[in-house]
C-alpha cells in the first residue's frame, strides 16, 4: 500500500482570498500553494492594472514569511474594460488573466459583463497577447433551471464566443457538468478547472435531510452521474483538467440566512480530501498531474520547482471546524469523511 507520495508543489488556479480582515484569516491557509489565480471579485472588483497590483501587495503582507504562494493577479471584465490596460497589465507581469462573469450569476458579480457585444474588442486583443479568459459559466436567465445553467451556457454563450474570437484561450472555471467535462475535452485553447468540493459532494449534501448552507456553491453541486464524470476528468490525468479549488471564504453569519450566500471554503484540507479522493479512484499516480503539471502547461508555466509530502497515517488529520475572521467565523468545508492523508510541512 502506497502511504507516502511526494509532488510538485501543487498550484491552485481558482482561489478567493477576499480583502481586510478576510484576507489576513485566509490568506495562510493557502500559503503551501506554489502559485494561485487570485479572484478579482472583490466590493468593489478589481477592473484595472493599477488595481491588481495595489491588490497582489496586500496579499503579499498579509501571506506569512516563509510562504510560497505566488499570487497571479486576474482583472473583472465589465461592458467598459479597456483592452489596451488589460494588455498592458499582461505585458508587464501583473496580470495572469481575465475573469468574466455573467453580471448577476455568482457572487458579487453585479459589474460583470450585461452585454457581450461590447467586449469584443477586449477579447479580440485578449486572443492577439495571449492573455487567458477565465469563465464563470452559468448563464442568468432565471427562466433556465439552475441545475442547467451550466450547460446552457455553453451552447448559448461560450460556444459563440470561442468561435467569434478565433486563438482565445479559455478556462471554463469549476466545472460542474457531464456536459462541462465533455465540452472541455472538445476544443482547442480550451480547458477546465475543477474544485475539491465538487469531487466529493452532490446536490444530495446540500438538500437531503435539511438544508446545509455550507455545501451551498455556484455554480451548485449537481446530481450523483454528474460528480462521477468530474472525478472521471480529475484522476483521468487529461492535460485539459485542472485544480482550481474555488476555495471562497465567507463569514457563518452570512451562510447562515434565509438567503445565504454561495461558496465553500476548502482551503484549510484540499490536498488530504484530494489525496483520498484519487487514492479511492485508484489514481494517486495521477494526482501530481491534476495538482501540479497541467495548469501550470495550460498557462506555460515551468511546473514549481520544490515538492510537498503526503503521507497516510492511521489517525486522521484534524482541522479546524471553523477559523476567525476578525469578529466572524467561517466554517471549513467537511468532506463527510476522515482525513488519512496527512501534507507535512
Ligand atoms: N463559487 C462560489 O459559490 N462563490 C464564489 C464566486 C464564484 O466563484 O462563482 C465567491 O466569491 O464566493
Ligand atoms: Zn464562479
Ligand atoms: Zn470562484
Amino acid at each position: 500500500m502506497t502511504d507516502r507520495i511526494t509532488l510538485c508543489r501543487p498550484d491552485d488556479w481558482h482561489l478567493h482570498l477576499r480583502d481586510g480582515a478576510m484576507l489576513a484569516a485566509v490568506a495562510r491557509h493557502s500559503a503551501g500553494f506554489g502559485r494561485a489565480i487570485i479572484m478579482p471579485n472583490l466590493v468593489p472588483p478589481v477592473v484595472t492594472g493599477a488595481q491588481a497590483a495595489a491588490y497582489r501587495d496586500r496579499i503579499l503582507a498579509a501571506l506569512p514569511d516563509a510562504a510560497a504562494l505566488q499570487p497571479q493577479m486576474t482583472l473583472y471584465l465589465t461592458d467598459t474594460t479597456d483592452p489596451a490596460d488589460v494588455v498592458a497589465a499582461f505585458r508587464s507581469g501583473i496580470i495572469r488573466a481575465v475573469k468574466l462573469y455573467p453580471a448577476g450569476a455568482t457572487t458579487n458579480s453585479a459589474s460583470g459583463v450585461t452585454d457581450f457585444d461590447r467586449i469584443q474588442p477586449v477579447l479580440d486583443a485578449m486572443a492577439e497577447a495571449g492573455v487567458t479568459l477565465c469563465v464563470h459559466g452559468e448563464v442568468t436567465d432565471q427562466a433556465v433551471d439552475i441545475f442547467d445553467r451550466e450547460a446552457v451556457f455553453i451552447d448559448r454563450v461560450l460556444e459563440p464566443l470561442r468561435r467569434r474570437t478565433p486563438g482565445l484561450r479559455v478556462v471554463m472555471e469549476h466545472i460542474t457538468t457531464a456536459e462541462g467535462v465533455a465540452y472541455v475535452r472538445s476544443g482547442s485553447d480550451l480547458a477546465g478547472t475543477i474544485t475539491t468540493h465538487h469531487l466529493v459532494i452532490n446536490r444530495n449534501a446540500i438538500l437531503a435531510g435539511g438544508i446545509r448552507p455550507h455545501y451551498y456553491c455556484l455554480p451548485v453541486a449537481k446530481r450523483e452521474s454528474h460528480r462521477l464524470a468530474l472525478r472521471d476528468a480529475a484522476t483521468s490525468g487529461e492535460a485539459r483538467f485542472f485544480l482550481g479549488t474555488d476555495s471562497a471564504p465567507h463569514p457563518d453569519s452570512a451562510k447562515l440566512q434565509p438567503c445565504g450566500c454561495a461558496g465553500c471554503f476548502t482551503a484549510p484540507n484540499t490536498m488530504p480530501i484530494l489525496a483520498h479522493v484519487f487514492e479511492d479512484e485508484g489514481a494517486l499516480d495521477r494526482l501530481e498531474a491534476f495538482t501540479s503539471l497541467n495548469g501550470a502547461a495550460f498557462y506555460r508555466l515551468p511546473p514549481n520547482e520544490d515538492r510537498i509530502t503526503l503521507v497516510k497515517r492511521d489517525t486522521p488529520a484534524t482541522y479546524p471546524v471553523q477559523i476567525k475572521a476578525g469578529d466572524e467565523a467561517v466554517t471549513v468545508f467537511d468532506p463527510g469523511f476522515p482525513l488519512f492523508w496527512h501534507q507535512e510541512d
